[in-house]
């Protein structure tokens, strides 16, 4: 069966719902948040009218509902690129074009703090996923529209927030103690050279998202609460640690409503 993309998809269970994520066309709006974790999904969706779960299989939860009458779902992608890949393929499949994904972070630069936002304009590709989409000289962007909805969304939210390159990567325990890997130097080289260029956070899942997106024409962005930033103790600032992700999700959720207004405008 050919489908978006031409992709020609070999799985899909009988019901007619995607392999993974268990959703299809009627389950799923075409504007979708995308948060790591499944827990965040439910306060996710309680931003959204008439919110229903519609799938949970997986690392993959789906809620979905109404944002200005435009139907709207929230789906968990889990950690790392792999399954961010998947997620973001099948939701393509279900007829949905602009995504934001709702992560956390670790900030890189010692202006940027715990409980600040940071919205990705492009992502290093220091991970393994999107090397099966696209050779490494092609760059992870976000899209241009999604990247300005998000920062005029934080601004009018009066958050903190700090445009710019994230870093991808796939080991979590590779950012925060580099110096116990095997490859130490390159892990503790390359960071250095990812600060220096002036990388804003460090996080699993944008690279990816962002290339699986190029690749299927679809809209991709990404904001991220800052958990907290390992150059802030390096250099003996404070250092302070946030959870909630609730600041995130209001960014998100009011920059998919922008653009839902904006896409009506242009139709
Ligand atoms: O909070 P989420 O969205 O999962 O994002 C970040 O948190 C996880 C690591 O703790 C990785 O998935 C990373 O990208
Ligand atoms: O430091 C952090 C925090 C969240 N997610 C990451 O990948 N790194």
């Amino acid at each position: 069966m050919l489908k978006t993309g031409g992709i020609v998809m070999v799985y899909e269970s009988e019901q007619g719902l995607e392999y993974h994520i268990k959703v299809n066309e009627d389950l799923i709006g075409r504007y979708v948040i995308m948060p790591g974790d499944p827990k965040r999904c439910s306060a996710i969706a309680k931003y959204l009218e008439d919110a229903e779960l519609v799938a949970d299989s997986r690392e993959f939860v789906t809620y979905t509902g109404y944002l200005g009458g435009e139907k709207v779902s929230v789906t968990s992608t889990g950690i790392g690129g792999p399954s961010a890949a998947i997620a973001l393929e099948e939701l393509v499949h279900s007829g949905a074009h602009t995504f934001i994904r709702v992560g956390t972070c670790g900030g890189m630069q010692t202006d940027i703090i715990g409980g600040d936002i940071v919205v990705a304009t492009g992502s290093v590709r220091m991970e393994g996923t999107s090397r099966e989409y696209a050779p490494i000289e092609y760059p992870a962007v976000a899209d241009i529209d999604v990247v300005n909805a998000l920062v005029r969304s934080a601004k009018a939210l009066a958050v903190p927030v700090h445009a710019g390159v994230v870093q991808s990567k796939d080991s979590f325990y590779g950012q925060h103690s580099p110096q116990i890997m095997p490859v130490s130097y390159e892990l503790s080289d390359k960071w250095e050279a990812w600060k220096r260029m002036g990388c804003k956070a460090s996080e699993m899942e944008s690279a990816a998202l962002f290339i699986v997106g190029a690749f299927l024409k679809v809209r991709v962005g990404a904001c991220f609460l800052v958990v907290a930033n390992q150059e802030r103790a390096a250099a003996g600032l404070p250092n302070p640690e946030v959870h909630d992700t609730d600041r995130a999700i209001r960014v998100a959720v009011n920059a998919i409503k922008e653009l839902i207004e904006e896409d009506k405008r242009k139709n």
